[in-house]
This record gives C-alpha cells, structure tokens and sequence, in this order.
C-alpha cells in the first residue's frame, strides 16, 4: 500500500487564458501570467493511496463520489502511469486499483479557480505516489489549461509553446513570492454558487464565433506579456494595474462578443470596477487592480500599505449586515479605518446592502506541495469525512 497527499493553491491571472488551440492537449490561443495566491485561505487537498487490496478504484471529490471516466482525469492518469512505467520497479504498483479522495476549503466550480487548484493537487500526488519526476505543469494541464500555473509559487507564465504534441506548453516562474512582498490580494465574492456556463465552454464559443479573440491573441497578448512581465519585476504598481485592468476588460469584451455571449460579469461587479476606477481616480495613480474570471467576483491586487483605506471604501459602497467574523476572512480585525474623508472627498455611490457575500483577505504564496500525513482516506481507503 502506498499514500500521498498534497495541497495545491489557486491562481489568478493578470493576463488572461482564453482560447484553446487544441481541445484534447489544452493547448491555448495565447500565453497567460497569474499569480499563485496563498493556501492559508484558498487551497485544494488530495489523498491518493493504491493497493493491492483494492478490488475497484474510486474519486471523491467534496465527500461526495465522482465518476472516474472523466475525459481530463483520464488523461491525467494515463499520461502519468505511462510516465511511470518507463521504470520496471514500477509494474506492480501500476496494476493495483486507486482511490483519490479530495476537498476544496473554499466554492468549487463558482469561478474561483477550483480547477486550478484541483487539477495542480491532483497530478503533484499522483507523480508523487509513482515517483515520477517531470515538469508537472504540462501533466495539470491536462486537467484544466489555468491548473498548469498552480503547480508554482509566486508569479508564473503559462508559456502557449508552438509544438502540436504540447511539449512545450508549460509553466514557467517569473519571480517567487516573496519577490514582492507587500502585495495583497482581496477577493470579494459576489456570488459563489456554481456558474452557468463553465471556462471550458465560454472559451470554445468564444473561438468559434468571436472576430476579436483573434485580434487578442495575435496583436495584444504578445505586446502585454512583455509589459507585465517587465511590470512585475519592476514592481511598477500602477503599470502592473492598468494592464491587469484593462487585460480584464478586454477578456469580457470577448466574452460578450461571443454568439450566444456569455455575460460573467453582473451589476455588482460594474459597481465594484466603478469604485475602484474612482478610487484610483482620486490617488491620481493608479493603487488598486481589479480582475474578473468566469464569473462575478472580483480579485483586487493592491499594495498592503493601501488595505485599510480600502477595506473601509468598500465597507462604505457595499454595507453589510453579516457578522464580521463570516464576513472578513483573513483580515485582522483591527485593519479597518476610517473613510470619512475619502467619502466626502469622492463623493462615493452607496449600494444596498449585502451585496457581497465574504471577502478573502490573502497574499501570494507558494505552489503546490506534499503533506507529510494527515491523509483525507482511512486506512482502508475509505473517505475520512463524508457528507
Ligand atoms: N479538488 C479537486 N480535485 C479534482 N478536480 C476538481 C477539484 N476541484 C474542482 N475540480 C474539477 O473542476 C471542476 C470545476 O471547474 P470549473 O472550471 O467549472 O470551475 P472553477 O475552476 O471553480 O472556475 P474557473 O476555472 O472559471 O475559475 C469540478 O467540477 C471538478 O471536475
Ligand atoms: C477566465 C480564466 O480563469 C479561464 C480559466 O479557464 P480553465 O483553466 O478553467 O479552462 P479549461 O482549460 O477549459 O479547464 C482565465 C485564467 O485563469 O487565465
């Protein structure tokens, strides 16, 4: 019998994945730069044990049972056992039975990167449980395009890479975390239930019926990679936020000329890019970064030294009435203060209440990683918490 479990983060992208070349492979339209955000908040946790004794194989995911038959976690566990049997010790272990079990501690499919996270935590244990020893991103991005660049800590590039067999698709680090410090990420969830049309099938319609994805991908994504890359080591904020904005932006253009189109972004969102712009507006630079994906939340990047002023504007815009202690999460309570001035100052639009659900106060953090223990399966291969 053999066990592994690991811990995988999330990421955010900066600059958007949107667009695949080859469905199967996951090879995308153009490059990608995320950062990878801490696990103290965010992260997904996987235990993968196979044995002998194991007279079927099985995947839960949130305590509930999956099918095993699912086209990308087949790939992935095809590509890694071929991986695994070029060593002949191998052989044995490859013909036992597995049994994945896995949770996410935050809303899984609501656009908040469940796959990344997902699919990083996946292959890193299932290398780990095979010994196999390669890049690990080309093998998540079998799983989902966005999950290659959970594999590494801090800010990452998904290069799109050129070869047909995708050898070259993989995740790269531009800086560590530790890299720039004093960055901060808030993550406002506006909406956490699961979404109505997935990445998956947004991007393919998007392919199929867009004219500007093609602009995108050929004459603007190149030129912004080169700027964002160049921002981030740097550690130029505001250059850093008006890319990252207007990169945003442009993903949703896209999403909205897609034929059905596929409308993310709601009225609280706009509300929420609506503030920030006033905001910024007000600074005269630029101190804040909003990013939508395939849904409504909003991620801000910001420096730490701006989170209190924030914190209150967006307490001010978005009253609520739910305790504090579910509301903020990760935010030390005492980070709060005033924002009489600022108030009177920007004159700021106060919507009604509740509009948000919770915010995640995080940082950028480390990819993802092996446990030493604490597995999510009994000794029998049995879920240890089931629903
Ligand atoms: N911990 C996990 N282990 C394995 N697979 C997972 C895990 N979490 C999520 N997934 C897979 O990812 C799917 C959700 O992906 P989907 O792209 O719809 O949502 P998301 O990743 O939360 O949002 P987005 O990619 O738009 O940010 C789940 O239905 C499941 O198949
Ligand atoms: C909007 C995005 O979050 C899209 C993520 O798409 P996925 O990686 O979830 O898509 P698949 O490769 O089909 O699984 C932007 C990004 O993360 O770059």
């Amino acid at each position: 019998m053999k066990v592994v479990t690991c811990i995988a983060p999330v990421n955010i992208a900066v600059i958007k994945y949107w667009g695949k070349r080859d469905e199967d492979l996951i090879l995308p339209i153009n490059d990608s730069i995320s950062a990878t955000l801490s696990m103290d908040h965010m992260c997904a946790k996987t235990t993968i044990m196979c044995s002998p004794d194991f007279e079927d194989s099985k995947f839960w995911l949130n305590g509930v049972e999956q099918s095993l038959e699912s086209k990308r976690l087949v790939n992935c566990l095809q590509e890694i056992k071929r991986l695994a049997s070029a060593e002949p010790s191998n052989a044995e272990m490859l013909r036992w039975n597995i049994r994945i079990c896995s949770e996410n501690n935050f809303p899984t499919a609501a656009g908040l990167a469940s796959s990344a996270a997902g699919y990083a935590c996946l292959v890193t244990a299932l290398a780990n449980l095979y010994g196999v020893k390669t890049d690990l991103s080309a093998l998540a991005r079998r799983g989902s395009g966005s999950a290659c660049r959970s594999i590494y800590g801090g800010w990452v590039q998904w290069h799109m890479g050129c070869n047909p067999d995708g050898s070259d698709s993989i995740a790269r680090v531009i800086e560590p975390s530790i890299h720039w410090p004093e960055m901060r990420i808030l993550v406002l969830v506006v909406n956490d239930a699961r979404k109505k049309y997935s990445s998956t099938t947004g991007m393919n319609r998007s392919v199929a019926t867009s004219d500007l994805i093609k602009h995108r991908a050929c004459n603007v994504v190149p030129k912004r990679v080169t700027e964002m890359r160049e921002a981030i080591k740097t550690k130029d904020f505001n250059k850093f936020a008006e890319i990252t904005m207007k990169d945003s932006n442009q993903f949703h253009a896209i999403a909205l000329d897609t034929h059905p189109p596929c409308v993310y972004m709601n009225d609280t969102s706009h509300a929420i890019s609506d503030m920030i712009h006033a905001y910024n507006e007000h600074k005269g630079v630029n101190k804040v970064a909003y990013t939508f994906d395939a849904g409504p939340n909003a991620c801000l990047y910001l420096l730490e030294s701006e989170v209190a002023e924030v914190l209150s504007l967006i307490n001010e815009c978005f009253p609520s009435t739910v305790a504090k202690s579910d509301y903020l999460r990760g935010i030390p309570l005492n980070i709060e203060k005033s924002s009489d001035d600022l108030k009177f100052a920007m004159n700021l639009q106060v919507n009604e209440p509740n509009l948000l659900k919770y915010i995640i106060y995080t940082k950028v953090g480390e990819g993802a990683q092996v446990l030493d223990g604490d597995h999510l399966l009994t000794m029998v291969g049995l879920p240890k918490n089931t629903i």
